[in-house]
């Protein structure tokens, strides 16, 4: 399983919780990616972790005034981008357009989706992975593996019946080691999470306890 901590906009500081997750990868052999705000990406990229953007615009070099080009991101040290998160949705073509950016860039992929419907149409634009997240559940107690399960497999099978070469993770309200093998069972090869690390007490105990049904 690859677990994917978003730490979208929350004060959270982003070494700390870049280091904890390099620790806790190093130690316990799980993949954990942290994306930060891309004005922080360079400070969690030199932790040695593996660093991803929470975004890429659609657009190349020129006059695209508040843009984050994909390049910049990658120069940064970063080495995936999420797109078209709940609490960032793109028009369609824009998420094609970041995808080819990110592809020049040498950027590996993960495009958000609400729903199983969504998930085979952004699966059909060829991301590395596509991660299902129904917004009601984004930030809450409810893990979406117990909450509502259904939608993780039908969004497994619904990416699977596209292009089962594109990864599936889910993500909503994960914050236990617990909700992680759940979604492991219903099909996900990953996990999005965001606020039961950035706004733990104490991210390195909660990442300990993400992976440890994996170790
Ligand atoms: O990007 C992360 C997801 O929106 C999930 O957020 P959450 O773990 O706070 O529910």
């Amino acid at each position: 399983m690859f677990i994917l901590v978003n730490l979208k906009a929350y004060p959270c500081d982003p070494v700390e919780v870049a280091t904890a997750a390099r620790d806790v990868a190093d130690d316990s052999g799980v993949r954990i990616a942290v994306a930060p705000q891309a004005a922080h990406l360079s400070q969690v990229a030199d932790t040695g972790v593996e660093t991803w953007a929470q975004h890429v615009s659609p657009n190349d070099y020129g006059s695209h005034t508040g843009s984050t080009l994909a390049e910049a991101v990658a120069e940064a040290g970063a080495t995936g981008t999420l797109l078209n998160h709940s609490e960032n949705r793109m028009k369609l073509a824009d998420i094609d357009a970041s995808l080819d950016a990110a592809g020049r860039a040498d950027l590996e992929t993960c495009v958000c989706a609400n729903n199983p419907e969504q998930i085979a149409g952004v699966t059909a634009l060829g991301p590395d992975s596509v991660a299902v997240e129904p917004p009601e559940l984004i930030g809450g107690p409810d893990p979406v593996s117990d909450a509502d399960p259904d939608i993780v497999r039908n969004a497994v099978e619904a990416a699977a019946a596209v292009d089962d070469d594109v990864d599936v993770y889910c993500g909503a309200g994960i914050s236990t080691g617990d909700d992680v093998a759940a979604a492991g069972d219903l099909g996900a090869t990953g996990i999005l999470l965001a606020s039961g690390v950035a706004k733990a007490d104490d991210p390195r105990a909660a990442l300990e306890d993400l992976v440890a049904p994996l170790r």
